[in-house]
């Protein structure tokens, strides 16, 4: 069996947050791997540190400590303009407020990061996730004329056509009935079977780390445990055993 490479890769990751009695460690000394073609669930507590991993290892935030690398290139130390290109071109974003731009068509929205890049989008490329997402007739809609559904399902095909190394979606059905969250979810599974898609998702809910192939749990600002092959329930069980265990 050959060992899955790393997409991301960060070590001894420390974030503090604050100044004096206040200050809070965020992270408090995280050493994480996130492998190619692979679909990770966050979860932890509220305040765990779950969008703060997620946005240092994006290279959103700055880390106080500690490096971070998306393939072989490390993120931490990277000037700003440089960084930003970066994102732009090798990472894609899903958050619980869609995000779109309220002006733009759905089709427009989704090819955005290409313009911004001065790339044409490769024609299969638009058919593929345009098909995957049930897009076709809402393309030339505006997002205030789509479901929150299919917003984030916009959203979602916008983060994947540029082929990103990573794809981190934060909270991505926070904001979706149950319906529509199993659309968004299948769909990011599907990237990650047929497209090899790196997919990792910050979630509160243990229906939508079913969907992933493991589950990394964050306590206090640091990594506690982890699930292979998780099912909701078993994702339910360990995050009811933190519960237990933490003053
Ligand atoms: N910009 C900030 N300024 C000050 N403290 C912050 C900031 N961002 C996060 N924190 C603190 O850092 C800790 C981790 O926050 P973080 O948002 O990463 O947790 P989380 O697990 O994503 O929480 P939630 O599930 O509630 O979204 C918390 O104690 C939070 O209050």
């Amino acid at each position: 069996m050959t060992k899955r490479t790393a997409a991301v890769r960060a070590s001894g990751l420390v974030k503090r947050y604050g100044a004096g009695d206040s200050r809070v460690a965020a992270l408090a000394g995280v050493d994480v791997e996130f492998r190619r073609g692979e679909f990770t669930a966050i979860m932890g507590p509220s305040g765990s540190g779950k969008s703060t991993l997620m946005h240092c290892v994006a290279g959103l935030e700055q880390v106080d400590e500690g490096q971070v690398w998306l393939g072989d290139t490390e993120l931490t130390g990277l000037r700003d303009d440089v960084l930003t290109e970066l994102r732009r071109d090798r990472i894609g974003f899903v958050f619980q407020a869609f995000n779109l731009l309220p002006a733009l068509t759905a089709l427009e929205n989704i090819t955005l990061p290409l313009e911004l890049a001065g790339r044409k989008p490769a024609p299969d490329a638009l058919t593929e996730v345009v098909d995957a997402m049930g897009l076709h007739d809402r393309l030339s809609h505006r997002p205030s004329q789509l479901s929150g559904g299919q917003q984030q399902r916009v959203a979602a095909a916008r983060a994947l056509i540029t082929r990103p190394d990573v794809v981190f979606a934060d909270e991505p059905t926070g904001a979706l009935d149950s319906a529509s969250s199993a659309e968004l979810l299948g769909f990011l599974r599907r990237s990650v079977d047929g497209l090899g898609q790196t997919v990792v998702m910050v979630t509160h809910e243990p229906s939508a780390a079913g969907w992933s192939d493991r589950v990394l749990f964050l306590q206090d600002g640091q990594l506690v445990d982890e699930l292979d092959a998780p099912t909701p329930d078993r994702v339910l069980e360990r995050m009811k055993s933190f519960e237990r265990t933490a003053v």
